[in-house]
């Protein structure tokens, strides 16, 4: 059944703006998009004042300093290693009972909680693509590099939106100011438009700061998942918001990526909206997410 709430047209695309004088929308008795964060806020504002605001903005200053190409290039090294540790992807979701991530003016809950929340979310309104579902619970997983057992890198070197590196800094990234102070800023061969990529080279082309996007992507990847392609990008890219918010970097994705992409705006809906202070029961969602991690993974997975 339909229900539509103060909303006088049926469904509500991801480009859309929600306007101000609603209070929520509710498509098919799914999923509800709400209008403010936890804090009374609007998503992802990053210049409103409130309790995280300082916190957020101090992140992103030393996120933008320290992230540059070099660094980038050592972390993936390192870390596509993959042998740090051996365990099930359940047992990575619990590992994130206590991470709490530093860069997110939306959410102070433990990732666990946000995981669930947006997958559930999407199960809401696509029932029938459980790829689609186990992305969203998996999608934050690379937090863990956050953890004691992988060297508990610092928050900047993990969360927050990622951007790439070799080219010149977008201004619509996220205070974006901060960039003035990395190396690369200067560095003739990496602040033009293309820096070292070409045009339509293709993002797997193209080196993304560090974090757990990327991370998860090579876990995933490296540990042979049979999620289809676009389950692998929404976790590579999901938070490059420069590109699938903002429309920058165009000129470095291919035929491919552009396909891809569709997807990733579909999930980005569920991974920004769901997050709010309704805890979902675990004990109840688990045998089916369990179930998910079976078809789609090995029982043990090499971090
Ligand atoms: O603060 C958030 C958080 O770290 C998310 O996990 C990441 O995907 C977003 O892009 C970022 O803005
Ligand atoms: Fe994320
Ligand atoms: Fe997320």
């Amino acid at each position: 059944m339909t229900i539509l709430i103060e909303q006088p047209h049926f469904g509500f695309k991801v480009d859309e703006k929600i306007p101000g004088d609603k209070k929520e929308l509710v498509l098919d008795g799914g999923f509800v998009v709400p209008q403010t964060n936890a804090f009374g806020q609007t998503f992802r504002d990053y210049d409103a004042e409130g309790e995280r605001q300082p916190g957020v903005e101090s992140f992103y200053r030393i996120n933008h300093i320290c992230q540059t190409y070099d660094f980038v290039k050592r972390m993936r090294e390192e870390y596509g290693k993959l042998n740090r540790v051996e365990m099930s992807i359940w047992e990575c979701c619990e590992l994130l009972n206590n991470v709490v991530d530093e860069s997110d003016p939306d959410l102070d809950e433990p990732q666990i909680e946000h995981l669930l929340q947006t997958a559930e979310a999407i199960r809401k309104d696509y029932p029938n693509e459980d790829w689609l579902h186990l992305t969203g619970l998996i999608h934050d997983l690379g937090k863990v590099l956050l953890h004691p057992i992988f060297g508990e890198l610092p928050q900047w070197a993990v969360v927050g939106d990622t951007f790439p590196v070799g080219c010149a800094f977008d201004e619509s990234i996220v205070h974006h100011k901060y960039f003035k102070e990395n190396p690369d800023y200067n560095n003739p061969v990496y602040n033009t438009k293309y820096g070292v990529y070409s045009e339509g080279c293709g993002l797997n082309n193209v080196m993304m700061s560090w974090g757990h996007d990327d991370y998860m992507y090579l876990v995933a990847k490296e540990n042979k998942t049979t999620l289809p392609s676009a389950a692998l990008f929404i976790i590579r890219y999901h938070s490059f918001y420069a590109l699938h918010r903002s429309g920058a970097y165009r000129h470095l994705i291919n035929e491919e990526d552009k396909e891809n992409l569709k997807w990733l705006q579909i999930f980005n809906k569920y991974d920004l909206y769901s997050k709010s202070k309704v805890q979902i029961d675990v004990e109840k969602v688990k045998p089916y997410y369990t179930s998910l991690i079976e078809k789609y993974f090995p029982a043990k997975l090499k971090w």
